[in-house]
């Protein structure tokens, strides 16, 4: 399941009223829920972008309204022992502890202590209902991410110490060392510690939100459900990430500023993984951060709410379109519905049972459906439960005493896992009766890449089918195990600094602490370590690019104009977040920036300029930079651009709008109306591409071209589309026969298609961009 994406509009401040209100919600269709945000472009007020998210709240929305439509439906996957994570995203002053922590009244309770309230109730009639046979503990631990360093918030200010809390990665997750744990026995228990909690975050006065926070706020909810066998846990995690805020607006003093700086940083990098995981990249800059290290988006299993704040009003215009655009790829993340695993307290019996030595038990296992369980959004699944009976809340330990009907059988493979399924086992009576038949994650047809972790997930069948026709050349394969031998030094580099960092006195400081803080010296050995870890890091960074590199060039190696003009959009994606990472004053991010679109662009001699000027800034004039060769060296680039081109256009104005502005490369090798035309189809790309915009009216020709094929159904035509094959094709026609999307049964905007399965993450991008429209 992808994450849900949420986008909430706060309502107008007291001090606010006279403001001129820019943001909007909207439907696509009379009737529909509200899914589409509406705002002008800052450039051009006639015109407006629209972003679509799985659902969107506007200013009227109450924070019942919110809990019950997106947190409430969750609460019953938590206790299947699914993991479930909440976070809020937005500018400064948005809203997002309004949202999540809320006021003292009862109807103004955030998220958070609506959520501990289900639980509670939740776990009550459990136990209930299973006699007290299953028993519920909840614990809590909290904690926050202020300049990159993570602190307990259960704990006095004074306990802390300077280097913070180290991270370790354990079974594929993020883990906080040292980290209290508080069990929580009632709503009144967790009020107390909540509250005298929050008193111990950072939070102060900016120019912009009276009580803004400064750090990132998390509050982890551990529900342990105990039988006499066995132990099922899961986590709820509710985050509040600090907002990020443009400092020109802000009057920030110096602290202010160094705060703000952190804050900026991880949200970038945030942003960045969100780009990379949406792109398919095969490297996530999740470790650049710990903030990206413990939401670790798209890496966890179970379910992954985003709740994108937005504040209505103009003076928020260009940071409310930056955040729309990040939140906006976010719902292309795809993430793994995986339950946890239950923890046996002693190995199964023997058979002695009455069914004699030839009987086997049937292993401790979940009553529900132990393979991915869907929860979708209330909204979404209304329909869909009005068929279903209430369930009663289940409890999970089964030994049956009673002689199974058939051999026993293993756990059932999670749906992801690399274990082949069983074949289909005669279901007990009990779950013949609380578990329906639902449709198999594997059975829907998905494109797209399921974001890498160290330990990829096993590509579903079908995928795999396409993996095998991928030629790998020997040198690529050195370059992976390279990789991956680099991938293993960096995390221990990483893992023995942070364990030195932990002990130390007085601890090392960061990286982060160095740029920030020059009180701090660190000692020779930290500096060595950060020397090689640095090393590691821009080895690794430069094989990662290599391949990647290796494999856009492959799959656009027939020359074909609409892969390239994917490729160039990239490269003004880039262009963007350089000079977004640029305003900000993140020097060092813009450099690294700069330099991966210049590969895009080689030989743009501003584009030069501007890597050389950062450069010398950061002292590092003369560097070639990740052992990359600027264009210059590479004799001014493989000649197919010249000045004036797509690099050159972010000197045009603000970085919103450059894909707008900008003027598209020039061929200066090839004539003729094919490139003229393909040049003139990047244009339509790279404006979409770049400002992330979901163009809900279908406007652009090459929109209503792609839109119109696919609403011919002809199987032919839809084959014809860049990136499919005979099966999408058909899968593709046989979805819009079986749901009636719009009147009657048509794909009315991209965004709709995007929805259909199997049409998500690139896959409608590439046949929009393998698209040439003659004069378009
Ligand atoms: N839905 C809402 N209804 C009423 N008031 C709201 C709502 N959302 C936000 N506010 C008010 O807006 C102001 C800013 O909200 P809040 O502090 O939650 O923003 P924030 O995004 O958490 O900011 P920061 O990132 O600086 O902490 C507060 O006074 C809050 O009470």
């Amino acid at each position: 399941m992808s994450v849900r994406v949420v986008a909430r509009i706060r309502p107008l401040l007291e001090k606010e009223h006279d403001k001129d209100v820019v943001v909007h919600a909207d439907r696509v269709g009379d009737g529909k829920p509200l899914t589409v945000v509406k705002i002008p472009n800052p450039k051009n007020e006639t015109e407006e972008f629209s972003f679509a998210f799985n659902s969107v709240y506007d200013q009227v929305t109450t924070q019942e309204d919110l809990f019950t439509a997106e947190v409430a439906p969750h609460v019953k996957a938590l206790f299947q022992g699914l993991d479930v994570t909440i976070f809020a995203y937005g500018v400064t002053g948005t809203g997002k502890t309004h949202t999540m922590r809320g006021g003292l009244r009862l109807a103004e309770r955030g998220v958070i202590p609506r959520l501990l309230s289900s639980v509670f109730r939740r776990a009550k009639k459990l136990m209930k209902d299973t006699n007290g046979s299953t028993t519920v503990a909840v614990a809590l631990s909290y904690y926050e991410i202020y300049n990159d360093k993570v602190y307990d918030l259960l704990e006095p200010p004074e306990k802390r110490t300077a280097a913070g809390l180290p991270l370790r990665e354990k079974d594929g997750r993020t883990m906080v060392v040292g980290l209290s744990e508080r069990s929580c026995d009632d709503l009144k228990d967790f009020e107390r510690l909540y509250i005298e909690a929050n008193n111990n975050r950072v939070t102060a006065a900016t120019k912009l939100n009276a009580h803004s926070s400064r750090s990132h706020a998390i509050l982890r909810v551990k529900v342990t459900q105990s039988t006499e066998d066995a132990v099922k846990e899961s986590t709820a995690s509710a985050i509040d990430l600090a907002g990020s805020e443009d400092n020109r607006r802000t009057d920030n003093g110096k602290e202010r500023l160094i705060e703000s700086a952190a804050i900026n940083k991880s949200l970038f990098v945030l942003s960045q993984c969100i780009d990379a995981i949406s792109r398919g990249d095969k490297r996530i800059p999740y470790r650049e951060s710990k903030m990206t290290r413990i939401l670790s988006l798209g890496q966890n299993n179970g379910i992954t709410i985003m709740i994108l704040n937005l504040a209505p009003i103009r003076s928020y215009h260009l940071d409310t379109l930056s955040s729309l655009n990040v939140s906006s790829r976010a719902k292309r993340i795809e993430v793994r519905e995986i339950e946890n695993e239950i923890v046996y307290k002693q190995a199964p019996r023997t058979n002695s049972g009455p069914g004699g030595a030839s009987v086997q038990r049937q292993p401790l296992r979940p009553l529900n459906n132990a393979h991915n369980v869907h929860t979708g959004a209330l909204a979404a699944k209304a329909a869909e439960k009005a068929d279903k009976p209430d369930k009663p809340v289940k409890a999970f330990s089964v030994y049956t005493d009673k002689k199974p009907t058939a051999a026993a059988r293993p756990i059932a493979p999670a749906a992801n896992s690399s274990q082949p399924r069983q074949p289909p086992q005669p279901k007990r009576l009990a779950d013949a009766q609380e578990t329906l038949p639902r449709p198999s994650k594997l059975a829907r047809p998905t494109q797209l890449p399921i974001p890498c972790s160290t330990q990829p997930a096993p590509a579903p069948q079908h995928q795999r089918k396409q993996h095998h026709q991928i030629t790998i050349t020997p040198s690529q394969i050195e370059a992976m195990v390279e990789k991956k031998v680099a991938e293993i030094l960096a995390s221990r580099a990483a893992a023995e600094a942070e364990a030195e960092a932990a002990s130390a006195h007085p601890p090392a400081p960061s990286s982060t602490d160095l740029a920030l803080n020059n009180n701090n010296t660190p000692s020779a050995a930290t500096a060595t370590q950060n020397e090689i870890s640095e090393e590691v890091k821009r080895r690794l960074e430069a094989l990662e690019r290599r391949i990647d590199n290796e494999s856009r060039n492959n799959k656009e190696g027939d020359g074909d104009g609409g892969c390239d003009g994917g490729r160039r959009a990239n490269g003004l994606r880039l262009l963007l977040q350089a000079r977004q990472a640029k305003e900000r004053g993140e020097d060092e991010a813009a450099l690294g920036l700069y330099e991966r679109a210049l590969e895009v662009f080689p030989g743009q001699r501003k584009l030069v300029g501007k890597i050389e000027r950062l450069r010398v800034k950061l002292g590092r004039a003369g560097q070639e930079g990740d052992g990359r060769r600027s264009s210059e060296e590479e004799g001014g680039g493989d000649g197919e651009y010249r000045e004036g081109t797509e690099a050159d256009v972010e000197e045009d104005g603000d970085g919103d709008d450059m894909g707008r502005k900008g003027k598209v490369g020039t061929p200066v090798r090839g004539k003729g109306r094919r490139k003229k035309a393909a040049a003139a189809a990047q244009k339509a790309a790279a404006r979409e591409a770049d400002l992330g915009v979901d163009f809900v009216d279908a406007a652009s020709p090459r929109s209503r071209l792609l839109l119109e094929i696919v609403n011919s159904r002809d199987l032919a035509r839809i084959k014809g589309l860049h990136g499919f094959g005979a099966k999408k094709a058909q899968d593709l026609v046989d979805c819009l026969a079986l749901r009636g999307i719009g009147e009657p049964g048509r794909v009315e905007s991209l965004a709709q298609l995007r929805m259909l399965p199997g049409m998500g993450g690139r896959a409608v991008e590439r046949a929009y961009e393998g698209l040439v429209v003659e004069g378009a």
